[in-house]
């Protein structure tokens, strides 16, 4: 369990973490996600004790860590940057962690475990190579395997895929919590790609400017992300947002007048907000909820299914249909979707000091 109160820090003039509240629960696999700067890997950072905090408390298993070597933590770190022993072979370095005294393990344990994860991570076929002769994207799964064959209190994983290509990366996504030391690990894993976030985490936080902005499941952040920015991050295409004002009867009207919707608004007449609805949840042709009116501007196929971004007044909106429903929609023709009323999201406008956040329950 890693618990962080109110956790500030400072580099110079820069506030990398700004009263960070944090709680991984024991043996969870918790997602931080964040732009580059947001303050990820300073977190990581004190929680192996790598970095003291100016204010604030850090506890593993309830444990306050004021004055606590990162050694005798008993967390398992591996940053982006990794440093591995280059004239070593793979298995050597993978072994190193089980030698210290603090972890040894008899020599049959150790090959299971350096096995199973050599295995996991596909460089089982690897061991006997020097380290010096990989390529940057096997390195990066050494580095990793080094870290998951220890027995630690919690692992600390810094983009740990980011060397991979997309392929290999998608394949060790689905392998990672499938390691047996991962999944009975508590596991603080950071990641700027949501996807990667939504894929891996039993859990996700968001952090923006040092500060977790949300913390939820997978289903809560895409369903009640909490501001515009949130609702951005996740999914592509991005989120739709129109902007226009709240009704006096709680319905919205576009700026443009284009867009009418009744709404059941929480929020004053005359409110000004965008109105946010995901791409896979618009669909073509009038059905159950609301219906808009507009016409093509533009269609672009992905694989099986179609982008189709369709004028409503001034704003643009893109929807993602199957391919067989798009087939024939040409620029200009006029067209009709629908959305279900639970796919509409209510956001505040955002504004130049912070994002709108979102209205309703
Ligand atoms: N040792 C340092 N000295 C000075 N500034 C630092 C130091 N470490 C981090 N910072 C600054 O603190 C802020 C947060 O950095 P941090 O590395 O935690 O962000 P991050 O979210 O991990 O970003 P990235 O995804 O780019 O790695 C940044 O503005 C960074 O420049």
């Amino acid at each position: 369990m890693i618990r962080l109160r109110g956790v500030s820090k400072a580099f110079g003039a820069v506030r990398a973490l700004d009263g960070l509240d944090l709680d991984v629960r024991e043996g969870e696999f918790f997602c931080l996600l964040g732009p580059s700067g947001a303050g990820k890997t300073t977190t990581l950072k004190t929680v192996a004790g790598l970095e003291v905090p100016d204010a604030g408390t850090v506890e593993l298993d309830g444990k306050d860590q004021r004055g606590v070597e990162p050694y005798d933590r008993g967390v398992a770190m591996c940053f982006e940057s990794y440093a591995l022993y280059p004239h070593k072979s793979v298995y050597d370095n993978l072994a190193f962690p089980l030698r210290s005294p603090r972890h040894r393990l008899p020599a049959s344990r150790a090959r299971e475990r350096i096995g199973e994860v050599a295995e996991l991570l596909g460089i089982a076929g690897l061991l006997d190579r020097s380290v010096g002769q990989l390529s940057n994207g096997q390195r990066q799964r050494v580095a990793l395997g080094r870290v998951l064959v220890r027995p630690a209190r919690a692992f600390l994983l810094d983009e740990p895929l980011s060397h991979l290509d997309a392929k290999l990366r998608q394949q060790m996504r689905a392998e990672l919590k499938a390691i047996g030391s991962v999944r009975r690990t508590t596991t603080l894993y950071v990641t700027h790609d949501s996807v990667e976030a939504l894929a891996l985490g039993d859990r996700i936080g968001v952090i923006r400017d040092g500060r977790i902005v949300q913390t939820g499941t997978r289903e809560e952040i895409w369903y009640r992300p909490h501001d515009t920015e949130v609702a951005r991050a996740f999914g592509r295409p991005r989120i739709n947002l129109l902007p226009g004002t709240v009704t006096p009867g709680g319905g919205f009207r576009s700026a443009d007048g284009a867009v009418e919707l009744d709404l059941g608004a929480r929020a004053a007449p005359g409110t000004d907000v965008l109105v946010g609805a995901r791409p896979r949840d618009l669909a073509l042709g009038e059905g159950p909820g609301h219906t808009l009116t507009g016409t093509v501007y533009v269609t672009e196929v992905l694989g099986r299914s179609v982008e189709v971004t369709v004028r409503l007044g001034a704003q643009h909106v893109a929807l993602v249909v199957p391919r067989g429903e798009a087939a024939g929609l040409r620029p200009d023709d006029p067209v009709r979707l629908s959305v279900r009323p639970e796919n509409l999201l209510l956001f505040e406008a955002d504004r130049p000091e912070r994002p709108g956040r979102r209205i309703g329950p």
